[in-house]
Formats: structure tokens, C-alpha cells, sequence
């Protein structure tokens, strides 16, 4: 019988797995479920005898398991897994000691081609759901460990006086004290260890809210945020980023207006995207600003996004919801005039900064707008661009059935609202072109879409 949650990546699990990474906490079903098929967000679903559905944790299609109900609601059940009888065939050894327990990752236990091939089958799933056929994804793929470049650790201080750095429990906002994390790449996974032995020797480690760390391309930041100043430990975190040469901001207070110090480095950092032309174009970020969270597959993505537009030369682009313009750039590279719309302002000016210093030929107009609401007036376009949170863009798409340019192409790190959004395009005489599923978080449910759609 094999434990999970031992290291070892990319083997399979022996004949019949015991899963004790979470403890069981409700009552025991004795009864052995078949698990049918994975939910959208990667638990298994099963049925009971009477035909109740049960969401459970860690199982993979075709296991039969014995579950121990933690959440009964009147029309299903959510259950740990107690007891895996014939583990599938792309069930593999998690390569992390928190799977289970972290609230980070939730598919460690399938093999990354599986996980690939889910995503891409939720994406049309979801848009049949709508009577929608989706073109074939293609697969927009990276590492599928040690990807991420960006993550925020939680610091307590516990009624025993230890100083936990984690993040949160699963299913909880509880912090656990987190030892490593091979999703991220590998400069911010080595600096756990050193941190936590820092936090370790604070004078006033309650006054720690939380660390930032961002992997760029001119190294690694990391941001303090302090509760509390606390002079001695300001001059640790001082030595500790002189020796291993980060970038270093603070953030002091309890409540806004927080005070930003740059203590070491610089506080503004930079990424490059390849654009096919010989120069990289630079992104600059500061705190606080949206970044994509995985470098090779966002690059994929802006690539993807450049392919589907072809040449923009001379062509008018709304890029909405645009950040720092991470696909407003790319574009103005190529010779497109842009008007980019954000609601943080201070990622509208950072995108005017980018503008002017990565494309000062380009034609780029960063403005604010709040496009969670329709607009008084919405821009005349060749093209659209489209990357909203999770909500989605309905008020926009409702807007732009009846009014929008010629080609959309929509970015989305959540199919369910992209299908929803898409429907009103459809019914506006848009059709489908083409689609990708972007693998931006392997080892989670989590998934990035776009999809290219024309008049
Ligand atoms: C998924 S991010 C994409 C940013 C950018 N396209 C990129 O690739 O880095 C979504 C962006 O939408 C912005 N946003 C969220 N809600 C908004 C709203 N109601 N109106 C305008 N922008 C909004 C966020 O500030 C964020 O920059």
C-alpha cells in the first residue's frame, strides 16, 4: 500500500493508495464509489447508491474509493478519499509534501499530459453546455513544475511564540508553514528556507504581515509588508537582501495609505516578450501590479494572440482590461495603433511609462474606465482584445455584439464566464475561429483560455 504525499514525480501509484494527506473529518461511507469523471474544478464525481452526487478530493476517473463525507448539502456530498481500490493509469506520485494540504495545487496526483488533456476537454465541455462548438484547443504549454514567478507567504506568529510562513489550508484561510513549493521557479523556491531562518531571529516577527516575491527578468523582488516598523529587524531584512541580491521594498503600516521604502535594488522590475522582432520588448511592474503568473506560458500567449492577428500595421486595437500592457505593447510593436483601457490607474500610468520607453514610435492611448459597466462610448476598432478577471466581461460583450470591430480575441483564466460572454457575441453574428487552452498553472484546475472570433 503506497502513501501519498512522498516525493516522487512522474511514477505511477502502486495497485491500491491510502490517502493520508488529509485527515478524514466527517463520517465514514463504507460504501466504495466509481468515480465517473473530474469536475471542472478537479475533484472526482461519483454517486452514492441513491444516486446522490459526491465531489471528492484527489481521485481520478475510474478508481473506486471508499470516502468519508466532510460537507453533506442537500443535493451533494463533498468527501475526502479514505481508501483508492485501482488507482488509474495517470495517477502519479505528488512531487510536493503539502499536496493535500496546501490550497495551492489540487491536480499534483495526475500526470501533466492527463491534466492537459482535462483542461482542454472542460474548455469544450463548457462551451457545449451553451450548444457551442469550440475549434480544437490548441495547447499552449510550459514546465509543469517550477513555473510560478510570483507568490505572497503569510506570516504568523503561533500561541507558541513559532513563527509560521505559509499559505493557506485548504478549504480555510489558516496559514501552514510552508517548507517548499516546487511549483515555483527555482531562485524564488530557494529563498524559503533562508527566509523562514530570517523571520526566525526577528525581534518582532508579529509585526510581519507578509512577504512578496516576483522573479523578473532583472531578479528577484521582494516586498515586506511591516505592521509595525521595527528598527533592528528593518536592518535584517536590509543584510538579508544585500546577500542574496534582491530587490527590496518595504511596506509599512496597518491601513492604507501603506508607506512604500525601497530599501535595496530598485522598486520597479521589468519582464521581456519576445515579439519576433530582434529587440525583446522590456514590461516594466511595481508592486502591487498585475503580472501573468507564469513567464513561458504568458509568452505563448502574447505569441498566440500575435500569430491570430496577423498584420495590425496601420490597424486600430482596443486592448481591454490591459494591465500594464502586457498585449497592448506586443501589438504597438507590430505597428497597431492602441487604446488601451484599465480601471487601476496606477497600472494605466505604468502602461503609459511602458509605452513611451518600449515603443516610442508606437501610437499608444492608456486610459482608465471601469468596464464593469457599458461604455458612454465604446472606441472604433479593427480588433479587440479582451483579458478580463474572473467575472468576465458581460456588460463589454453585451456591448460589443451590437458594436464591436470586425475580429475579438479573448483571454480568460475562467472558461465558465468566457462561454457565458461568448454567447452574447455569437448572438451578435460573431463566430468562432479558433481556440487555445494555456497550461498558466499546471498542477492546478486552473486554466487559461483564449479565443479568436470574427464577424
Ligand atoms: C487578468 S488581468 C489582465 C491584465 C493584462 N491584460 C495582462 O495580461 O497582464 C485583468 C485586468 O483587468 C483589470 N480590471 C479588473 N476589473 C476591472 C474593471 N471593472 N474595469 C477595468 N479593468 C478592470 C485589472 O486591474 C487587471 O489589470
Amino acid at each position: 500500500m503506497a502513501l501519498l504525499g512522498q516525493r516522487r514525480q512522474n511514477r505511477p501509484a502502486k495497485k491500491r493508495v491510502l490517502q493520508s494527506s488529509a485527515p478524514a473529518s466527517g463520517p465514514v461511507d463504507d460504501t466504495r464509489v466509481r468515480v465517473e469523471r473530474l469536475s471542472h474544478d478537479g475533484r472526482g464525481i461519483a454517486r452514492h447508491a441513491d444516486g446522490k452526487t459526491i465531489f471528492i478530493d484527489r481521485v481520478l476517473p475510474g478508481e473506486s474509493v471508499a470516502v468519508a463525507v466532510h460537507h453533506s448539502h442537500r443535493r451533494f456530498d463533498e468527501a475526502h478519499p479514505r481508501d483508492i481500490a485501482d488507482p488509474s493509469s495517470d495517477r502519479i506520485t505528488p512531487v510536493c509534501p503539502h499536496f493535500g494540504v496546501c490550497g495551492g495545487c489540487d491536480l499534483q496526483h495526475l500526470a501533466h499530459a492527463a491534466q492537459r488533456r482535462h483542461k482542454a476537454d472542460t474548455l469544450g465541455e463548457l462551451f457545449a453546455r451553451h450548444q457551442m462548438t469550440l475549434p480544437e484547443p490548441e495547447i499552449l504549454d510550459g514546465d509543469a513544475i517550477a513555473y510560478r514567478r510570483r507568490a505572497r507567504l503569510g506570516v504568523r506568529v503561533d500561541r507558541d511564540g513559532q513563527v509560521i510562513m505559509g499559505f493557506r489550508k485548504r478549504g480555510t484561510d489558516r496559514l501552514f508553514a510552508v517548507s517548499e513549493c516546487p511549483v515555483l521557479v527555482p531562485s524564488l523556491q530557494a529563498l524559503l528556507a533562508p527566509m523562514k531562518a530570517l523571520l526566525d531571529t526577528l525581534d518582532a516577527p508579529r509585526h510581519v504581515g507578509h512577504v512578496m516575491l516576483v522573479a523578473s527578468d532583472d531578479g528577484v523582488h521582494l516586498t515586506v509588508r511591516l505592521l509595525r516598523a521595527v528598527a533592528s529587524d528593518e536592518s535584517r531584512w536590509q543584510a538579508f537582501a544585500s546577500v542574496q541580491g534582491l530587490h527590496l521594498e518595504v511596506l509599512k503600516g496597518r491601513e492604507a495609505p501603506l508607506v512604500r521604502e525601497t530599501v535595496t535594488g530598485s522598486g520597479s522590475g521589468h519582464y521581456l516578450l519576445d515579439i519576433g522582432v530582434s529587440e525583446p520588448l522590456s514590461i516594466g511592474f511595481e508592486n502591487g501590479d498585475f503580472l501573468q503568473a507564469n513567464a513561458e506560458v504568458n509568452q505563448a500567449m502574447v505569441s498566440r494572440l500575435l500569430a491570430w492577428c496577423g498584420d495590425v500595421k496601420g490597424r486600430t486595437v482596443v486592448d481591454f482590461f490591459a494591465g500594464i500592457g502586457n498585449f497592448s505593447l506586443p501589438l504597438a510593436a507590430r505597428g497597431a495603433r492602441v487604446i488601451a483601457l484599465e480601471g487601476q490607474a496606477h497600472m494605466v500610468n505604468r502602461l503609459s511609462a511602458n509605452a513611451a520607453r518600449a515603443v516610442p514610435d508606437g501610437n499608444v492611448e492608456a486610459r482608465q474606465a471601469d468596464l464593469s459597466r457599458p461604455l458612454t462610448h465604446l472606441p472604433d476598432a479593427d480588433l479587440a482584445v479582451l483579458d478580463p478577471p474572473r467575472a468576465g466581461a458581460e456588460a463589454l460583450c453585451r456591448q460589443l455584439a451590437t458594436d464591436g470591430p470586425e475580429r475579438i480575441v479573448y483571454i480568460s483564466c475562467d472558461p465558465a464566464t468566457l462561454a457565458r460572454d461568448v454567447v452574447y457575441l455569437m448572438e451578435g453574428g460573431y463566430q468562432l475561429q479558433a481556440s487555445a487552452m494555456a497550461d498558466m498553472f499546471p498542477q492546478t484546475a486552473h486554466l487559461e483560455s483564449m479565443v479568436l472570433l470574427a464577424r
